[in-house]
């Protein structure tokens, strides 16, 4: 009989997360699968679960929760010799990775798409010895969100970052960054480096609007120090998805890159604290097998 793991995070979606479990359940053995369900109890729990059912050799593991949980689920699964198929079903408040992989946000949808879905291998980002899915931020921009009190992002929402952005590109401080790519290397001050997987990042997805999930590419972006109205410039070609376009951001397409700064930065990786500089990042082209809505080839 085949083997699928179900893991999910009951933190995640609120008290409806209970039934969809059992919804996803039922599901899971209707589609002829031996279903074995974890639940997670932190940080953690997720990329442990999904390394024992590499090592068991499961069929399918399926995550349900943020994109917390669904990190830490494919971290599991990483770089394993036996390769699960991977299922999600996005239970956060923002799933970049399902809005990537054209996943519903509606979580009974997307069980009920595990079982009309096709296979699509999907590239990875590797830090240290940490994964990405979406994006990789460093800079003072992205240090400054960390500097958001959590009773403030309850309140104020999206504003308070946009506050601590504004502050973090009105101050004085520069960072200067080396920073070695594919085609070249890029040494100067900026504010922020962007390194992006998909074309959903935060939600927002015009930031890069051409990023495929299976392009083998890390779509690089580099804010150079700029005065204030360059920063307004560079906000409207954002919302207009030009940003590449703009004078004051380098836009590069490569493989792999190494990051080197004056002062030590820490990086954002999907949304939480990650590694220290330097670091070198490189792509896992193809290298999740991804249940995506759609017939099979
Ligand atoms: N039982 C649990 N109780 C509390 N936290 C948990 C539990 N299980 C896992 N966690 C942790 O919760 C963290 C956040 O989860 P996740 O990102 O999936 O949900 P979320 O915060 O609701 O999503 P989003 O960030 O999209 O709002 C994960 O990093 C995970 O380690």
């Amino acid at each position: 009989m085949k083997k699928a793991m179900f893991i999910w995070n009951p933190s995640s979606g609120k008290e409806k997360a209970a039934d969809y479990k059992d919804f996803a359940e039922k599901t899971l053995t209707e589609m002829g699968y031996d279903a074995d369900t974890r639940e997670t109890t932190g940080p953690g729990d997720a990329t442990h679960f999904a390394e024992e059912a590499c090592e068991k050799r499961y069929d399918l593991v399926v995550a349900m929760g943020g994109d917390g949980t669904i990190n830490e689920a494919v971290s599991g699964l990483a770089e394993k010799e036996h390769e699960p198929l991977f299922g999600l079903v996005p239970l956060g408040t923002v799933n970049d990775f399902a809005r990537a992989l054209g996943i519903s946000l509606n979580p009974e949808e997307a069980i009920e798409g595990l079982k009309t879905g096709r296979e699509k291998r999907v590239d990875i980002g590797k830090v240290g010895d940490q994964y990405f899915m979406n994006i990789l931020a460093i800079g003072e921009i992205a240090e400054s969100t960390y500097e958001v009190e959590p009773e403030q992002k309850t309140k104020l929402g999206a504003f308070a970052y946009f506050v601590e952005g504004v502050k973090a590109v009105a101050s004085d401080e520069v960072t200067t960054f080396v920073i070695e790519h594919d085609h070249g290397t890029w040494e100067g001050e900026a504010k922020l480096v962007l390194v992006a997987l998909t074309n959903s990042v935060g939600g927002f997805e015009k930031l890069a609007p051409e990023a495929l999930t299976d392009d083998g590419l890390l779509h690089l972006y580099i804010v150079e120090n700029a005065a204030l109205p360059a920063f307004v410039r560079m906000a409207t070609a954002l919302v207009r998805g030009k940003f590449e376009e703009d004078p004051a951001v380098e836009a590069i397409h490569t493989t792999r890159v190494s990051i080197r700064t004056s002062e030590p930065l820490s990086c954002n990786i999907d949304g939480d604290e990650g590694s220290t500089t330097p670091f070198d990042i490189e792509i896992m082209p193809r290298h999740i097998r991804a249940v995506v809505p759609g017939e099979t080839d």
